[in-house]
């Protein structure tokens, strides 16, 4: 069988990872691996190429995608999808795994609609892909949040400040949250938990006044100006604020081991589940154990996150 690997959407550490484990699983099970370039993009132009063993070697640890990935909002037509599996068909390839978000996978279940033999693995630093408890990528991404958190900590107590981390993670709170109980943080805001200025700005008044050394608030990107935030934080709390957008360094990097675990996982899992016929799924991991969801039941779809904002508020 012929077999096609593509990364979509933001890159995510441990994509590498994913791919070397489908390709070096398709390999062993006598199936003829391709990648392709830049995602859906390259499946529309046809950048498609031959990918051996040896051609995945080094990637455990290397960040980043080896093929590429792109925002291709025109793969959201029909006519567009079709050009794809036109492309495929014609190269002989019989089945697709594509590495991505949310985003992603509703390209691969238009393909699977197609009655393309498509399959997910979640590629994402935002963990925000319902079909799994982790998505490849998180952890690192995660783990480079809390570096920076503790390095903030020390330039902020020194100062006595207020330090505003803002992070990414798009309409999921996830990066943000996991870093604040990570970080230690006085105050968590996100999607799922947003601003409350008064109480913000009252604890923060009281803080101050008790004379403590700094305060850290880890907020999720897109809500509102993080800068204005820390100006008015100084003006009306007393407690001098300073924010910090970390912005695309925590895309970055080699994967933590639980990275490369997950992945490698992952993409071998994927493999089996394409020798099995199975099509318009996506692989996940819940409780420990692999699974499968289908596409249509994971997009839109989120993650109950009640345990761990009760947390933060018992621990604070
Ligand atoms: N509704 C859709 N139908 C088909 N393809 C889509 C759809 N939404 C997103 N995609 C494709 O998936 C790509 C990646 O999605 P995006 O949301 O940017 O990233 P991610 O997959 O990491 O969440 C998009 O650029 C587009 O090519
Ligand atoms: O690289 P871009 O297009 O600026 O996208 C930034 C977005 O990508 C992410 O880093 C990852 O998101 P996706 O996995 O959905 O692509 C988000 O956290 C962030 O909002
Ligand atoms: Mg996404």
């Amino acid at each position: 069988m012929k077999i096609a690997v593509l990364t979509s959407g933001g890159d995510a550490p441990g994509m590498n990872a994913a791919i070397r484990a489908v390709v070096r699983t398709g390999i062993s099970n006598g199936h003829e691996m391709f990648g392709v370039q830049d995602g859906y993009r390259g499946l529309l132009e046809d950048k498609i190429f031959p990918l051996t063993s040896k051609d995945v070697s080094g990637m455990l640890s290397a960040g980043g995608t080896m093929l590429g990935t792109a925002r291709v909002p025109e793969f959201k037509e029909v006519p567009v999808q079709m050009v794809a599996v036109d492309n495929l068909k014609n190269r002989g390839i019989e089945a697709l795994v594509v590495i991505g978000g949310d985003g992603s996978y509703k390209g691969a279940l238009a393909l699977h609609n197609l009655e393309f033999q498509t399959i997910g693995i979640p590629g994402t630093i935002d963990n925000d892909v319902y079909g799994t408890d982790f998505t490849i990528g998180f952890h690192t991404a995660l783990n480079t949040i809390v570096d920076a958190i503790d390095k903030l900590r020390d330039t902020s107590s020194s100062h006595r400040r207020c330090s505003i981390i803002e992070v990414m993670g798009r309409t999921s709170g996830d990066l943000a949250l996991y870093a604040g109980i990570c970080g230690g943080a006085e105050f968590i805001i996100t999607p799922e938990n947003p601003i409350n200025k008064e109480k913000l700005i009252a604890t923060l008044k009281k803080h101050n006044e008790e004379g403590r050394r700094h305060a850290i608030i880890v907020v999720t990107e897109q809500q509102f100006d993080v800068h204005k935030l820390a100006a008015e934080i100084t003006i009306k709390s007393g407690f001098s604020s300073r924010a910090t957008v970390l912005g695309y360094i925590q895309r970055g990097g080699s994967p933590v081991a639980e990275d490369r675990v997950l992945a490698s996982r992952m993409g071998a899992f994927a493999i089996e589940q394409i020798m099995a016929g199975v099509s318009g799924q996506c692989i996940g991991v819940r409780n420990d154990k692999l699974i499968t969801t289908p596409l249509d039941q994971v997009i839109d779809h989120k993650k109950d996150r009640a345990e761990l904002y009760e947390l933060v508020n018992k621990i604070r």
